[in-house]
């Protein structure tokens, strides 16, 4: 059976893949908002759709088939009922103070079409757009310019979900600029036909008591997964995963969660960390201490009471080997691991890889130095435009959430 969900590697043929193209989100950013909703710098709109198209046609080109999220969400609410349970949802999540403002956004989204509908959520509501019943109330009177906000950060659709084997899990994000977003993900696993009623395992859903955030979750093998102890993603959410594969015979056995510092720079596992072939890895230096050492908490199925063990290691490499069965190992270092070059060109992804088969990676033009060196261990590197894409600190790993990937042999 083929399903529409089935990762069991970071690095095997990429088939199916889920991207969203920036929309009009990204021109609401102004330099009052764009911090909270998580973005360094405001992006050229027209531009930043080119270097999005540019990527999504390089996948394309790869033999990848590339789905929309945008696309998906509207094509998820044909049914009446659920569009306005969905619609609900979403506005009860939007941050809307008083019932009418939450009923005239309802009535002037379900005016729409889905697409248009879809956009609109994304891109934001400015005040003026929607008539309010008594106005006066203090609800609607201070400076700020949106009844609801804009999502800039749904291009990166590696983190509001993460597949994993043939589930996936739906995430409790940790900042409210990104909560709503797994919302279009439910909706979409729940009622689009390509995925409604095929058996999906929902590993963590997201009213889950703890976050976690895509870009942490790796998947090593069909039995090993790495997951980053993060600004994202707290130590219970692992745990809480790693107890839900473990007893649910999804072949998951291990789960090995990283610790990295918590920081904007690194804010999850796949900004210093990715695995790009059978036994190659880039890896961001800084995330090491001076004897190349860092936390890596390895969690196993068991049969005990936890029904787990938990074993502290500090070399990553030797982990790595160990869970992978492998001889010998390469950690590729971000920007040659110089002072300079590696922090500036991880600050721009530079460790942040997609690989779309074993040895071959897509990445950002702009980090040559961390691209020279992955050429140097053999590598196939497809560069993608990067000038307007980078400014939201995500990747091509970030801009993309595989959906199916071969099995390796
Ligand atoms: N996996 C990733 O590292 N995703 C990048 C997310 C960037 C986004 N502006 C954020 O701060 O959440």
């Amino acid at each position: 059976m083929a399903y529409p969900i089935h990762v069991k590697s970071e690095i095997g043929k990429l088939k199916t893949v889920l991207l969203k193209r920036p929309g009009r989100e990204v021109e609401n950013l102004t330099p009052d908002t764009m911090e909270r909703l998580l973005f360094d710098d405001i992006p050229f709109f027209e531009n930043i759709q080119k270097e999005h198209d540019y990527f999504a046609d390089t996948l394309r080109k790869e033999g990848v088939e590339v789905l929309y999220l945008e696309k998906l969400a509207a094509e998820s609410l044909v049914n009446e009922e659920v569009k306005q349970s969905f619609l609900k949802q979403m506005i009860d999540e939007s941050g809307l103070i008083s019932d009418y403002q939450k009923q005239a956004v309802i009535e002037y989204l379900g005016s729409m079409n889905n697409d248009q509908m879809i956009e609109k959520i994304m891109a934001g509501i400015r005040k003026h757009e929607v008539e309010i019943p008594h106005q006066t109330c203090l609800d609607t009177l201070d400076d700020y310019p949106f009844l609801t906000d804009p999502m800039p950060n749904l291009y990166f659709t590696r983190d509001p979900i993460a597949s994993i084997g043939n589930g996936l899990t739906v995430n409790r994000m940790t900042f409210a600029a990104r909560q709503r977003e797994s919302l279009f993900i439910e909706t979409i696993m729940n009622y689009h036909p390509r995925f409604a009623d095929s058996g999906i395992q929902v590993w963590l859903d997201r009213y889950t008591g703890a976050h976690i955030e895509g870009g942490d979750e790796l998947v090593l093998s069909d039995t090993v997964l790495a997951v980053g102890i993060s600004q994202r993603t707290s130590a219970h959410s692992i745990k809480l995963l790693a107890e839900k594969l473990f007893k649910n015979n999804s072949g998951y056995e291990k789960v090995l969660a990283i610790k990295i510092p918590n920081n904007r720079a690194m804010m999850h596992l796949d900004t210093v960390f990715t695995m790009v072939d059978y036994d190659k890895f880039t890896i961001h230096p800084a995330i090491l201490d001076s004897d190349g050492k860092m936390d890596v908490y390895v969690i196993e199925k068991a049969n005990n009471e936890l029904g787990m063990t938990i074993t502290l290691r500090n070399n990553i490499e030797d982990v790595l080997k160990e869970v992978l069965n492998l001889s010998e190992l390469v950690l590729i270092p971000t920007g040659r691991g110089d002072a300079i070059v590696a922090p500036r060109e991880q600050w721009n992804d530079g460790s942040n890889t997609l690989a779309i088969a074993p040895g071959t990676v897509v990445t950002y033009d702009r980090n040559y130095v961390s691209n020279e060196v992955l050429r140097e261990y053999g590598l196939r590197v497809l560069e993608v435009l990067s000038g307007e894409l980078s400014r939201g600190r995500g990747g091509p790993r970030c801009m993309s959430q595989p959906l199916v990937r071969e099995d390796l042999k």
